[in-house]
């Protein structure tokens, strides 16, 4: 059976949701090509026909397929009865006509139960956080080993014979095929950031599934159980085929089937008949699944990976607390945060000793190259590190609230979180969830949280499109994330941060994806917000410059450690580590000499899972000598409230271009 798990929306269909005539029709025109391609026509040309046989059959020849006529017991077939009578000489080729609605409806039932477990049980993980789901996992795993049919032949035999047991065992035969889709597509959305920003956001796990992640899996799951009703149809005709599912007087293709064999040296067209339906049936949903499934992926493909980024509401600061606190007591308090996650060798701790604190209104830029540890001192902020991944500090503070120790209150904390921490993620593409209106996705916070009415959240959601330069913020509330472009995106998560009155802002990476025009408008409205709002910012960039420029403070990070902190006024004249002087240098200046080469980093980053006993920088630094190999440098404060971790701090530094590595000295 093909699986398909395409977890996109197709264009067709999202417009579908997005309503309007105009692109109601565009989608419809979309569907309409794939039909009139051969084997969409031949899909819903069969398809059709057997839905429209299931309906009218039993209602147009009904009473004639049950007619029994002891004048014409066991007959070939005849004008009379074109495909000859069966025992009690009722018409065969009325009997295949009829069965088709209880053919299909028990296939459709059966696939409809093994879908509803299947999703269950793929979702398990989810639902039950990782121990538990890594069970459930396995079991599945163990399930999906056994051959379909021996398991629905098990189930038969355990759920009795006839229609009951038959659906029961056919749906369940079915399920961990459907569980294990369910499972990965489950997996691959929940890493989505829009799944972060809900989790922020303080919604439930079952909630989350509701909104967030059954709607983006929910059409490979269709297509697949399209794909499947296919096999399903087989399955339960080979039960009744067997004595095993529909009984006399009831009839299906299977029992039909049954029946003909005995008589088909009279009349073979009595057993070949519902034979030739079954598998005309079973080529119907079949071949639809392929066209829902090719029309989904080619859509899959034309989905424009634009960008934005995601973030996530935010809101009311603590107003029981004295204004006076509020004004002076930091936002964020960080001390000797470490963080551990699971390693392709085992447990590694890409962060290891992160002290900072960010003040009410201030902007601290978090800079470093990849694999530093930035993103998971954000996340390890706002409480997303997953077990097995660990958080450890002396102290996690976020507005006076004690981050690490709060599990007996952790409802409190989702609350706090989903109010006051706004979140902006790296990925654009993935920030927001593609199957919820733009107004909906802003105002789940606040109708959570706040206890806002549905009229209210979407009035403060078109309220802080409007503060966030979304122009016509009424008519854009309204459309889904697809519609928007990548900038746009990116300023409705802002606009999603400021939901409440956020305390602070974590951006991770903002602009890294945008062209530089709008990388200048995304900073100047996060600049405009924490200028206007007090909101506190935490930006993470690999661009030093950047940061400089839009922060009051930056904090430069090397393997998983700030090695220095000053402000970004100071950064071109007093930064004395030798990897912020090296990543200054390695930023070309518009009066740079063209003729010359580029200034380099020799070397790479450390790998987490080796860190060297000494400074991590040393074997990249042109001032290390043996004791920098040998003993970490303490991150020093000076009298200014300047940090550095470097034993030769300051010091005259020789330059290093491709040209030279390791050679050249400063002039
Ligand atoms: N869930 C995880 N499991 C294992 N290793 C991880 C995990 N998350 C991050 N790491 C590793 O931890 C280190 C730090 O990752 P982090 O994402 O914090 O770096 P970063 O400085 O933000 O880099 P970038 O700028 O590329 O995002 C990297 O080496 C990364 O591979």
């Amino acid at each position: 059976m093909q699986v398909f798990t395409g977890v996109e929306r197709p264009e067709g269909l999202s417009r579908w949701r997005a309503g309007g005539g105009r692109k109601w029709a565009a989608g419809l025109g979309r569907w309409g090509q794939a039909l009139r391609s051969p084997l969409g026509a031949t899909a819903a040309t069969l398809l059709g026909l057997v839905l429209l046989l299931a309906i009218l059959g039993p209602i147009l020849w009904g009473d004639r397929a049950d007619a029994i006529d002891t004048s014409s017991l066991s007959q070939g077939s005849s004008s009379a009865h074109w495909l000859g009578t069966d025992s009690l000489g009722r018409d065969i080729f009325y009997r295949v006509l009829v069965a088709t609605r209880l053919s299909v409806a028990l296939a459709l039932l059966a696939t409809a139960i093994g879908v509803a477990t299947g999703v269950l049980l793929g979702a398990a993980p989810w639902l039950l956080g990782r121990r538990v789901g890594r069970f459930a996992v396995a079991t599945i795993n163990v399930a999906v080993a056994f051959p379909a049919l021996l398991l629905v032949l098990f189930f038969a035999v355990i759920f009795g014979v006839g229609i009951r047991g038959a659906v029961l065992a056919v749906g369940l035969g079915m399920a961990p095929y459907y569980a294990r889709v369910t499972s990965t597509l489950v997996a691959g959305v929940s890493g989505r950031d829009y799944i972060a920003a809900a989790r922020i956001a303080g919604l439930g796990r079952m909630r989350i599934l509701l909104r967030h992640i059954l709607p983006n899996i929910g059409e490979p799951l269709i297509v697949n159980a399209t794909l499947g009703a296919g096999g399903a149809l087989l399955a339960f005709a080979g039960l009744s085929f067997l004595g095993l599912g529909v009984q006399a007087p009831s009839y299906d293709w299977g029992l039909l089937l049954n029946e003909g064999l005995n008589g088909i040296y009279v009349s073979p067209a009595g057993a070949l008949a519902p034979g030739v339906t079954i598998v005309l049936a079973g080529l119907a949903f079949n071949l639809a699944g392929e066209v829902v499934a090719k029309k989904v992926g080619l859509r899959t493909a034309n989905v424009r990976t634009a960008s934005a980024y995601g973030p996530v509401p935010a809101a009311a600061v603590d107003e029981a607390r004295p204004a006076s606190d509020k004004d002076t007591a930091p936002v964020l308090a960080v001390e000797d945060l470490h963080v551990t996650v699971t390693g392709p060798a085992g447990p590694v701790t890409p962060v290891r000793g992160v002290s900072f604190t960010i003040g009410r209104g201030e902007a601290v830029g978090l800079v470093g190259e990849s694999g530093s540890g930035k993103s998971l001192t954000a996340l390890a902020v706002a409480q997303l590190i997953e077990a097995p991944g660990r958080v450890d500090a002396r102290r996690l503070e976020f507005q006076g609230t004690d981050l690490l120790h709060t599990r007996g209150r952790a409802k409190g904390i989702g609350r706090l979180l989903g109010t006051s921490l706004g979140v902006v993620f790296q990925d654009p593409t993935t920030s927001l969830n593609p199957t919820m209106r733009i107004g909906r996705q802003l105002g789940e916070v606040v109708r959570r949280h706040l206890g806002k009415s549905r009229g209210e959240a979407r009035a403060r959601a078109v309220d802080r499109l409007r503060a966030a330069r979304v122009p016509a913020p009424e008519r854009r509330a309204h459309q889904y994330p697809h519609e928007f472009s990548g900038g746009m995106r990116q300023r409705a998560m802002i606009a999603m941060a400021m939901m409440g009155d956020p305390a602070l802002i974590v951006a991770d990476e903002p602009t890294t994806a945008l062209d530089v025009t709008v990388q200048r408008q995304v900073l100047r409205l996060l600049e405009e917000i924490r200028a206007q709002k007090q909101v506190a910012v935490l930006l993470i960039s690999h661009d030093i410059t950047v940061v400089g420029q839009v922060c009051d403070r930056v904090m430069v990070m090397y393997a998983g450690r700030v090695v220095e902190d000053l402000p970004s006024s100071e950064l071109r004249t007093e930064a004395r580590h030798p990897y912020t002087r090296a990543l200054l240098a390695a930023v070309p200046g518009m009066a740079a000499d063209r003729d010359r080469p580029l200034t380099i980093i020799p070397g790479r980053p450390v790998d987490p899972a080796h860190f060297p006993p000494g400074c991590a920088f040393a074997d990249r630094c042109p001032l290390a000598d043996d004791h920098c190999r040998a003993a970490h440098p303490p991150l020093a404060t000076d009298g200014a409230g300047r940090r550095v971790a470097c034993w030769h701090a300051g010091e005259p530094l020789p330059v290093v271009t491709e040209d030279n590595v390791g050679v050249g000295e400063a002039s």
